[in-house]
């Protein structure tokens, strides 16, 4: 089964006035995973589209969505899938990607139809593409690694990049993850924003019980979510994204749009915000 959701963009100011449900309805996309389907977000924030592909022991092809009205998903877009199940595989033209978890496959746009097998749960991001870059699977010893934050500020974090300039080629995607060291619960801090590209992340790695407090919004006309394992949320250009943990957690992070510059962001120090 595959559905798909559309997602309209958002200005700051109808956000100031939202509550708790509004606010979920347009930012948090909380149902992506589920057995044997292919459930897929199409935002019209750059057109990024997110979902997840569970296949369950059973195969899943992505093919078509109606919504692109192309002759395959990929015809005129590029995609990033990561394994955050078990082993499982990624077959797209003729060639069969085994990906453990944590791994993360390429698919160049002009890629056809992309089928999902095994224990994985994939989570892809997707957007529009102007040429072809080559098919890639990074695996996680392959991922470029930063640390970032301290312990004194409880943001001690690894950021894996895969889908980034000096790993591999894309037309305007990065992707990666980010894993916070134990006793460290902020994720982004200080936050920041990028107006130039838009962002999702999917959180994951989470003990059901556990949440993720999800910081959005204008630096000044900060909002906040309540995030469980392996929810995703949207993140316009204008916001900045941000969270603490109760409990362990790891995200993913994707982007489009101007640029593929990973360190462009422009800081909010905690003192700014409010
Ligand atoms: O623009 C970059 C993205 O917001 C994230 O990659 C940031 C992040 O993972 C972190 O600082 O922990
Ligand atoms: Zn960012």
């Amino acid at each position: 089964m595959q559905t798909v959701e559309t997602r309209h963009a958002v200005h700051p100011d109808h956000v100031r006035s939202m509550d708790t449900t509004a606010l979920r309805d347009h930012f948090l996309a909380p149902g992506l995973f589920a057995a044997g389907e292919i459930r897929l977000c199409y935002t019209h924030y750059d057109r990024m589209v997110i979902g997840g592909v569970v296949p369950d022991g059973k195969a899943l092809t992505l093919e078509t969505v109606e919504e692109t009205r192309t002759a395959t998903f990929l015809e005129r877009r590029e995609m990033g899938v990561v394994n955050i199940g078990g082993a499982g595989s990624v077959t797209a033209d003729g060639t069969t990607h085994e990906m453990k978890r944590g791994d993360v496959l390429y698919l160049g746009m002009g890629t056809g139809p992309v089928s999902f097998a095994g224990q994985g749960r994939f989570y892809v991001a997707s957007a529009p593409a102007h040429r072809s870059c080559p098919t890639a699977l990074v695996t996680v010893e392959g991922a470029r690694e930063v640390t970032m934050g301290a312990a004194e500020t409880s943001n001690k974090r690894t950021i894996r990049q895969f889908i980034h300039p000096e790993v591999i080629d894309s037309c305007q995607l990065t992707l990666g993850y980010t894993a916070l060291e134990a006793g460290s619960v902020w994720n982004t801090i200080p936050s920041h924003v990028h107006d130039r590209r838009m962002e999702a992340y999917l959180y994951w790695g989470m003990d059901d019980e556990a949440r993720v407090l999800h910081l959005m919004g204008e630096p000044q006309e900060t909002r906040h979510l309540f995030v469980a394992n392996e929810q995703a949320v949207i993140s316009p250009p204008w916001s900045i994204h941000s969270g603490a943990g109760i409990g362990e957690y790891t995200f993913i992070w994707c982007m489009a749009g101007d640029n593929k510059d990973f360190t462009d962001m422009d800081f909010v120090q905690p003192k700014e915000m409010r």
